[in-house]
């Protein structure tokens, strides 16, 4: 069996007045919707998987490889965030650019890649484009663009769906999803939208109260009548 691309034991993670747990183990080339009420812990567990959150205790294994005393930028992860992804004062091409290279030292090949990345995103000719003048999906767009520059195997989502008018959701899931085949990188996506995870979820991790309450194949996960919790965010509850 290859190693997993995630592999959380016994992590546990410890604020002031509450402390979180994580295991799991998610294969390589997966796509996972993280799924759970407000301050079930999605986003501590992200922050646990890029390493801007350090564990109490427990492993973070990536590919196999101990990412103890790893930074986040020498992780093999991409993360967009949901809202404050691109600087205001750069360019499409320069926040796409920062993914090549930090210091915005772009070769042609390097210019090349990032209108390259544009133009797989939908938006071709965008270069000169800075954030306050693209709506909000385009700027998604653009983190995205970003992400995909970067070339890193896993790729994490916050709430890629958010900001989003219905037939903008329905959008950029099919580009999220043709994304996750071309690539072939593993994909954790956190979502408060069941209608999000049939559309692009394997598999879903439920969290609840600091905790993985349920990891399950997406179509199970959407039959599910139980636990409450679940049923709650399926919309079933008092059923
Ligand atoms: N830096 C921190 N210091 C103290 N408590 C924190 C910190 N970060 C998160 N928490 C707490 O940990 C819990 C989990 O927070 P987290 O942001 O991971 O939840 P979430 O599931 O992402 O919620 P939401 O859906 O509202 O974004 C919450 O109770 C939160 O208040």
């Amino acid at each position: 069996m290859p190693d997993p691309a995630i592999s959380l034991a016994d992590v546990t993670v410890r604020f002031a007045e509450k402390s979180l747990a994580f295991d799991c183990a998610i294969p390589a080339g997966a796509a996972v919707a993280v799924a759970g009420p407000s301050g079930a812990g999605k986003s501590t567990l992200f922050n646990v998987i890029t390493g801007f959150e350090k564990p109490a205790s427990g492993s973070v294994r990536l590919f196999g490889e101990d990412m103890a005393g790893r930074d986040p930028a020498e992780r093999p992860v991409s993360i967009v965030f949901q809202d404050n992804n691109l600087f205001a004062h750069l360019s499409a091409a320069d926040n796409i650019g920062l993914g090549v290279d930090p210091g915005l030292r772009l070769d042609a090949a390097g210019r090349e890649n990032v209108s390259a990345a544009l133009a797989r995103v939908g938006l071709a000719g965008y270069e000169k484009r800075q954030p306050g003048s693209l709506s909000g999906g385009e700027r998604q767009r653009v983190a995205l663009a970003r992400a995909l520059v970067r070339r890193r195997p896993i790729l994490l989502l916050d709430e890629p769906f958010a900001a989003l008018d219905p037939a903008m959701r329905a959008d950029m899931a099919r580009l999220i999803a043709e994304l996750h085949a071309e690539t072939k990188s593993t994909l954790l996506f956190i979502t408060h939208q069941p209608e999000d995870i049939s559309r692009l979820a394997e598999r879903v991790l439920f969290l609840e109260a600091g905790s993985i309450l349920l990891d399950a194949p997406a179509a199970d996960f959407l039959a599910r009548l139980e636990p409450p919790p679940v049923a709650k965010f399926l919309g079933r509850s008092g059923l």
